[in-house]
């Protein structure tokens, strides 16, 4: 078994005039990672920031966090080069927003990011599971993309725990309504990359709801391997 229990905080939810500041809070309450999300008006109804802010916030962050840009964008193809030239580290495309994931998949791959490959809810994960096994991760969302602070899907978790079955060492992010009162769900099911964020950057307490979040998900992984 070789993924681990990693907790990314989306910074939607937060004060967008201080994404920087907040971007440095999240990792100094000890996130793995930041997920980023990109939404473009056309692919969802909603719109958040490009390339440009990218850029900032690596600059802002330093060269160590990892950014996993969750781009709920149409046409995907034209912007990798410039998310790779900002600074982002894995490029999480939607499925349904391209006609040739295969050769998204290796223009993501040339320019240095690791690979997302996103499903949303009416998505089933059959249509994902052909690229699985190119891919760095695999996201099941688990509300329609476009808001933050949505209800969590618990009927999603099929699709979870049958991507874990059938490739036991592929990360498995869940983005959506993801909490300490869903995490177990989530856990149970296999998923091992926890994006959250209402329920983070919200709280009076992030670190501790990051620690809550990562022992639930590693409690479940250790248990999966004495199972097996
Ligand atoms: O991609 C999305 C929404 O489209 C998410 O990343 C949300 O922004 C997560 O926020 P919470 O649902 O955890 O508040
Ligand atoms: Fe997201």
């Amino acid at each position: 078994m070789s993924y681990s229990a990693k907790i990314g905080p989306s910074i939607l939810s937060s004060d967008l005039a201080c994404l920087g500041s907040e971007c440095v809070r999240m990792m100094e309450c000890g996130a793995d990672y930041l997920h980023l999300d990109v939404m473009d008006g056309h692919f969802v109804p909603n719109i958040t920031f490009g390339h440009p802010m990218v850029e900032c916030l690596r600059k802002c962050v330093g060269p160590d966090p990892f950014f996993d840009m969750h781009m709920m964008v149409s046409r995907p193809e034209q912007w990798v080069a410039p998310m790779a030239a900002a600074g982002a580290s894995q490029y999480t495309f939607h499925l349904e927003a391209t006609t040739n994931a295969g050769n998204l998949i290796k223009e993501i791959r040339q320019s240095g990011m690791k690979v997302g490959l996103a499903i949303k809810p009416g998505t089933t994960v059959e249509e994902l599971a052909p690229w699985a096994s190119q891919i760095d991760m695999a996201l099941v969302m688990t509300v329609e993309p476009g808001f933050g602070g949505q209800k969590f899907m618990e009927d999603m978790m099929p699709k979870v725990s049958w991507l874990r079955s059938q490739f036991p060492s592929l990360d498995i992010e869940v983005d959506g309504g993801v909490g300490p009162s869903t995490i177990h769900k989530c856990a149970e099911a296999g998923a091992n990359m926890i994006v959250s964020g209402n329920a983070v950057v919200s709280s009076d307490d992030p670190r501790s709801v990051i620690a809550m979040l990562r022992t639930a998900v590693s409690e479940a992984i250790q248990k999966r391997s004495l199972d097996r």
